[in-house]
Parts: C-alpha cells; structure tokens; sequence
C-alpha cells in the first residue's frame, strides 16, 4: 500500500518504518528539515532500541522515505496517518493545533479515496474535527479513523510489531477492510484488531495510560505507607500481583512516573471530563499522587544530608525518564536535579545515552559523567533515578570508595537493603524500611 505517515517523531518514525518492513511503500514527512535531512542519511534523531537497522534497510530497498513535502505524498497515499505531536494546552487539554494543520494539508491535496487515521493520542471528538477540515478541502471521497499508538518507549519496535491489539474506530466498509489488510502481518500470533466506533477508540487510549498511571500512583502511595508501618513494598507488590485478576506488571515504585505520555494524558483525560461536567475523582487523584511522588527523592536526600544539600555534590544515575530511551520528557530526574540546584547543590549526572538531549534542557548546570564511576567521585550520595541495566549490578566496593559520604538514595529499589547495610553505605530506597528504622523521609 502507498502510506503516507505525517509526524516523524518517536511514533511516526517507529510506524513509517514498520509498515516499511511488511512491504508497504511508506513516505515519512515532517515539518522540521534538518530531522528528515539527517534521516535520509539514516542519522535517526531518537534512541531507540532495533529502530536504526529497520531505517536503514528499508531506506536501502526503497520502501521507506523522508520528505519535508507532505501536499505531493498526500496525493497518491492509500493511508495517511497523522502522527504528529498533541502536547498539552495552558488548560492541560490536548493541543490539536499540529493535527488540524496536517488535516489540512491532507485535505488540499487527496486525490483518490484514502483512508486518514489519528494515530496521534487525540481526545473524543477529534477525528470528527479532522473530518470537517478534510471535507471543507477534500474533492474525492475519504474515511477518517482513530488508531490509537499503544507502543512504549524503549521497546517501541517490538510493541508495534507484536501489539498486544489493535485498535481501530472505524465508520466504513471500506476503512475496515484496508485497515484488517494493513494489519494483519502484526497480528498473525492471534492478538486481536478490536473494531469499534470512533469515540470509544479515541477514549480507549486515556483510559489505558491513565489506569496504568493509576496502578504506579496507587503502589507509590502504598510505599510509602510501607514505610511508616514497617512493610516491604516489595513483597507487597508481588503478594497482590499475584493475582491473576490484579496481574504482576506496572506496580513498581518509582521516583513518580514521567515521559511524554502519562503526564501528559492524564491531564488531558482531566480536562475531557470537565469539559463534560463528569469528575473523574480517582484520576485527579493520581495526577496529585505523582506530583508529590517526584520529589520523594529530594526529600530522602535532603533528610540524608543532615536537612540541607547546600554546597553538597549530588551524584545521580539515570536522566532518561525511563531505561532504554534518551527521551527526557517529564523525566523525574529532572524535578529531582532542579530541585537540587535550587537548594545549592552541585549535581553531577550520567546517563548511558541521554546526556546529550540532557544538555539541551540542563546546560552547564550540571556536570556529565563519562561514566558511572565517575559520577559518584568525591559526592556527597548518589541518587538513582533511572532503572538501566548497567546500574543493577555496580562494583559497590568501588562505588562506596568513590563517595564522600556513602549514602546512596535508590529510587527505583535495585538494591536489597540488608546487603547495602552490610556494605557499609547508607541505605534509601522506596517503600522498605530499613532494619525496622522508618526510611528518611517525610510525607506530606
Ligand atoms: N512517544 C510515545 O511513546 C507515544 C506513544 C503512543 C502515542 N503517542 C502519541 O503520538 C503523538 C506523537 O508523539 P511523539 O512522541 O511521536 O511526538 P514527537 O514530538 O516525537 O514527534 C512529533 C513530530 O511531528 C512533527 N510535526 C508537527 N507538526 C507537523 C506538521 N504539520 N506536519 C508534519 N510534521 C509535523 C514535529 O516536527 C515532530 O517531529 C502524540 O499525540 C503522542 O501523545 C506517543
Ligand atoms: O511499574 C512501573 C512502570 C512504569 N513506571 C514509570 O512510568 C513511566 C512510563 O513508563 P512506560 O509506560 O514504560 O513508558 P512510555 O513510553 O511512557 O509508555 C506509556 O505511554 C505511551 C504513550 O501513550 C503508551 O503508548 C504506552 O502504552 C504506555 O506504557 C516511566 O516514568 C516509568 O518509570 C513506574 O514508575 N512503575
């Protein structure tokens, strides 16, 4: 098929590229010239685990290309996704700016009927919105659908590969039976298409990020209730995951969840109820839960450096709002390092792969390790953010040799308490007292 894919961000690019590898004929277009100049050299402007040999290859066999010219691909696409950014307006609701002028760029420019899907994360309504601006341009026939991206960072590949589902609103024969062909290689193991209407499709998508960001919130506040009482989350969290009704996955305690998405759609599910006068009181809830839950670590650090991190050196592992990406939106790490400069510290930082995007936002603020080890010499403790692999398994001997003052404040529990202890640091993680002592901490 001839697809068009609007958008070459995190989900344009990942999309473009794999409908490329099941043999369609994808251009990828996108308003910002250097990205695509640098993609066309097959430079790729996002870390992304497996995306870079699928972007070469394709590009190589001519399936996939990049163009700053969406009106000429428009004219001959079967498929047009409009995968473009949705970020939040001063209200928190969904900005729908860079979708409606790509629908009209669409518009002016079909030339056989084509199917035109939301792939951006898009309130209810939108695709209706997208309708009427195509059909004030459009002179031949056109179906607009919502297919919601369910793909998460880190593993975006794999996960557009081997969707779980498939979710497409659909009102026509015709855009029924494009989008079954167009999906069928990711689907072959059984997992389902769900066909639905536009409007539950369109909701679909914020009731799944905000109940996975409801289950982290819940388990945040469960940790540090944890704390107080004397529990292990841990053990918690493996106890109720273990239910099959409940399931083991997304009840990880954390430094508070970021990224481009949760945050993000939260706020605009938020906005959607109160348009609506229906008050969504469990997911304000966790919208509350998490702004606190990211300055956890502060606290922990503040408490552990005798109520003061003036004129202290921070060491801190992790940048990335989660392993796997250099993605820094909404990255915990970056509440935790402004948090810290504003109180007086020197933060120190390393990152596998996002410093550089790091840069762009921190500057000369804060200085970049080259490598772990360096991070933690001569600093006051070391705070982990971000859950990397190669933070799992550190040379603690080496590690507490470094530090000035061995506290290390671990928010994301990759390390077993007693073992710490017994390492000689001192020890601060989330939600697991420590030998009966209540973690440094304050809840407000
Ligand atoms: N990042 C994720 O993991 C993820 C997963 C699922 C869904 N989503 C949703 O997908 C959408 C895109 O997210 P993203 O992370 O890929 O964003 P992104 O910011 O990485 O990419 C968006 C791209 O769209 C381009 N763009 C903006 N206006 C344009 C126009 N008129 N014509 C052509 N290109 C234009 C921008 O230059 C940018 O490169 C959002 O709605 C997001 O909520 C994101
Ligand atoms: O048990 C957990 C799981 C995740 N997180 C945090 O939650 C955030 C989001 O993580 P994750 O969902 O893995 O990454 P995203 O790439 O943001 O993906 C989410 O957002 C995407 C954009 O909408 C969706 O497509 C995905 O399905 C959805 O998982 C990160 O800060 C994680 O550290 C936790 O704190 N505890």
């Amino acid at each position: 098929m001839q697809i068009l894919v609007i958008g070459t961000g995190y989900v344009g690019l990942v999309v473009g590229a794999c409908l490329a590898e099941t043999g369609n004929d994808v251009v990828c277009a996108d308003i910002d010239a250097q990205k695509i100049a640098d993609l066309q050299n097959n430079i790729l402007p996002i870390y992304e685990p497996g995306l870079e040999e699928l972007v070469r290859r394709n590009q190589e066999q001519g399936r996939l290309r990049f163009s700053t010219d969406s009106a000429t691909a428009a004219a001959t696409a079967e498929v047009v996704f409009l995968a473009v950014g949705t970020p939040p307006g001063e209200d928190g609701s969904a900005d729908l700016r860079h979708v409606l002028a790509a629908a009209e760029t669409v518009g002016k420019n079909l030339r056989r009927e084509t199917v035109v899907i939301t792939k951006s994360t898009v309130p209810v309504g939108t695709a209706k919105k997208v309708s009427d601006c195509l059909a004030r341009h459009a002179r031949v026939p056109f179906h607009v659908c919502s297919n919601p991206e369910f793909l998460k960072e880190g593993a975006a590949v794999e996960d557009f590969m081997r969707p779980d589902r498939v979710v497409l609103g659909v009102e026509t024969d015709f855009a029924r039976s494009v989008l079954a062909e167009l999906y069928a290689p990711f689907v072959r193991t059984g997992k389902p298409i769900l066909f639905m209407d536009i409007a539950s499709a369109e909701l679909t998508k914020y009731a799944a990020n905000a109940m996975l960001a409801t289950r982290i919130s819940f388990m945040n506040e469960l940790a540090l209730l944890c704390e107080r009482v004397g529990a292990d989350v841990d053990n918690v969290r493996r106890g109720v995951g273990s239910d099959a009704r409940i399931g083991s996955s997304f009840l990880f305690p954390g430094p508070g969840y970021g990224g481009s998405c949760f945050p993000k759609d939260v706020k605009a599910l938020l906005a959607t109820a109160g348009d609506n006068d229906v008050p969504l009181r469990v997911v304000a809830a966790v919208h509350q839960a998490n702004e606190r839950q990211k300055h956890v670590m502060y606290d922990r650090l503040v408490a552990a450096l005798d109520g003061d991190v003036k004129g202290t050196r921070v060491a801190v592992w992790g940048l990335a709002f989660k392993p796997q990406t250099d993605d820094m939106r909404e990255s915990p790490a970056l509440t935790l390092i402004e948090a810290l400069l504003a109180a007086g510290a020197d933060v120190v930082a390393h990152d596998p792969v996002a410093m550089t995007h790091a840069q762009k936002v921190l500057g000369d603020r804060i200085t970049y390790a080259a490598t772990s080890y360096d991070a933690v010499e001569g600093a006051d403790a070391l705070a982990v953010v971000t859950d990397w692999n190669e933070y799992r398994h550190p040379d603690f001997e080496r590690v507490r040799g470094a530090l000035a003052r061995p506290i290390v404040v671990d928010g994301r529990n990759l390390y077993q308490p007693r073992k710490m202890e017994a390492l000689g640091f001192e020890y601060h993680s989330i939600g697991r007292p420590l030998g009966g002592r209540p973690a440094a901490q304050t809840v407000a």
